[in-house]
Parts: C-alpha cells; structure tokens; sequence
C-alpha cells in the first residue's frame, strides 16, 4: 500500500504547529528513515499513518484510501495492516513470550492451528524459541525488542512502524534488530523507521526524511543522517 501524506498540517491545541505543510510518497516495499531534533514531528508524522493523529490541514492517502474517511470497522481492518514497534517494547508483562504472539493472533481470529504454526515459526526465526515460556521482563533488551517485531510483524503487516526500536539497546544488538528489520523490508514491507541513531543510518543506508520543526528539510535516497550544528 502506497503512503501518500498531502499537503499536511497538524495543529496540537492550543498553538503548537507540530507538522507544518508535509508533503510526500513512500511507495509499498520502500524503508525510509524518519531523523530530526526532538520535537520535529517523527513520532506525529507515524501516528498520522496509524490514524491516531488527524491533520489539520490536507490528507493522508494510505493504499488510496483517505484515512479521514475509515468508519470504526474499517479503521479496525485498515490498522491490521500496520505493525508498531516502540523504543519501550510495549510488551504485556504478564503474558509469555509464546503468549504475547498467540495474543495478537487470537484477537484477530486466526485459527487455533495455525496461530500454532506461524508462532513456533516465528520464535525460530527470531531465535526465541528456548526463551518461549520466559516472561518478557526476564528477556535481554534485544530479545524483547526481537519478541516486539515479531508481535508486530506475525499477522503480515504491509507496513512497519519502528519509533527509535534501537533505543534502549547496545550498538552490537541495535545492529542486529536493523538486520532484523530489513529482512522484513526484504519480504517487500514497507519500513518507517523514525530514529536518533546516526550509527545505524549511516551504516545501513536507506532512504532519508530529515524533519526540523515540523518540515521535511531534506529527502534523499541512500541519505545520511547529518544534523546541522545550528540545532
Ligand atoms: N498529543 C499532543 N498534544 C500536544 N502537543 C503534541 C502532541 N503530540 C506531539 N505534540 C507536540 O508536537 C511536536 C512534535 O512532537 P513529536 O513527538 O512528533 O516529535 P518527535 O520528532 O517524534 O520527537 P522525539 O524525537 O523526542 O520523539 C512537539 O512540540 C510535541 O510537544
């Protein structure tokens, strides 16, 4: 599904412009990362695909749909499409690792053998499969961040939201959930990766939006991260 943001202003009450005129296409299969100061609108701009956040100004096309037009049923439907993965994992901590992807899979309606196959797949490929029946907060800050792209990604997104996923995490195993992450894109997943980490973005060269007070300041394929010095 074609992302397609037009002409986007989004206004936070009572004055704060938090994205100002955003205009831009991210075709299906694309990996774009999303860098800028605090505050420049990473984390808005994500939440306007998810449909958490409504512009203010201008539209936000998803597969041709405008967002703004999805009754409760069909945003339901439309957010199956869309995986997130947080900087904070976001894991539910009272539930196993197998059960956090059964979860997901269940509240869906997917049927009970085949939520079976597709999670032992899954905690193989993600190497968690002796980690299964371990509760989420005795994990290494990598498996849980493992264990959160799984969740997100086991019902088959189209598109993968990663707000700052390696944030919390060494270099070494930020750059293993970076392999992780495009392996996904591989597969032909959209990926929006908003991030701080100029190391990961200078190493594993992507497609570059850069932000700065709520305006794409630059746009490049295989970009850099670059921050100016004025910031
Ligand atoms: N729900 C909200 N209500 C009011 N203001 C908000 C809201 N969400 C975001 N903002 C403001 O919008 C601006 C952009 O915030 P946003 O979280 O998108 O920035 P960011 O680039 O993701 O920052 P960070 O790198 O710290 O995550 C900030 O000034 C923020 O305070």
């Amino acid at each position: 599904m074609e992302i397609k943001i037009e002409g986007v202003v989004k206004q936070f009450p009572p004055d704060i412009l938090a994205l100002r005129n955003i205009t831009i296409t991210i075709p299906q299969g694309d990996f774009v990362y999303l860098v800028g100061p605090t505050g420049s609108g990473k984390t808005t701009l994500m939440r306007l695909i998810t449909r958490e956040v409504v512009p203010t100004k201008g539209r936000v096309l998803v597969g041709g749909t405008d967002l703004r037009k999805l009754g409760m049923t069909d945003l339901a439907y439309y957010r199956r499409e869309i995986g997130v993965v947080f900087q904070d994992f976001r894991l539910l901590p009272h539930l196993t690792v197998y059960e956090n992807l059964t979860f997901v899979q269940e509240a869906i309606g997917m049927p009970r053998d085949l939520i079976e196959e597709r999670t032992n797949e899954i905690l193989d490929k993600m190497g968690l499969w002796r980690r299964r029946f371990l509760y989420p907060e005795q994990l290494s800050g990598g498996e849980q961040q493992r264990l959160a792209i799984a969740r997100a990604t086991i019902n088959c997104p189209s598109i993968l939201l990663a707000d700052e996923p390696t944030g919390n995490l060494d270099l070494q195993t930020a750059e293993e959930i970076m392999k992780i992450l495009l392996s996904i894109n591989a597969t032909g997943t959209t990926l929006v990766v908003a991030t701080h980490n100029q190391y990961i973005v200078d190493e594993f060269r992507q497609r570059v939006i850069s932000l700065r007070g709520g305006r794409i300041i630059r746009d490049e394929r295989k970009g850099r991260f670059e921050i100016d010095d004025d910031f």
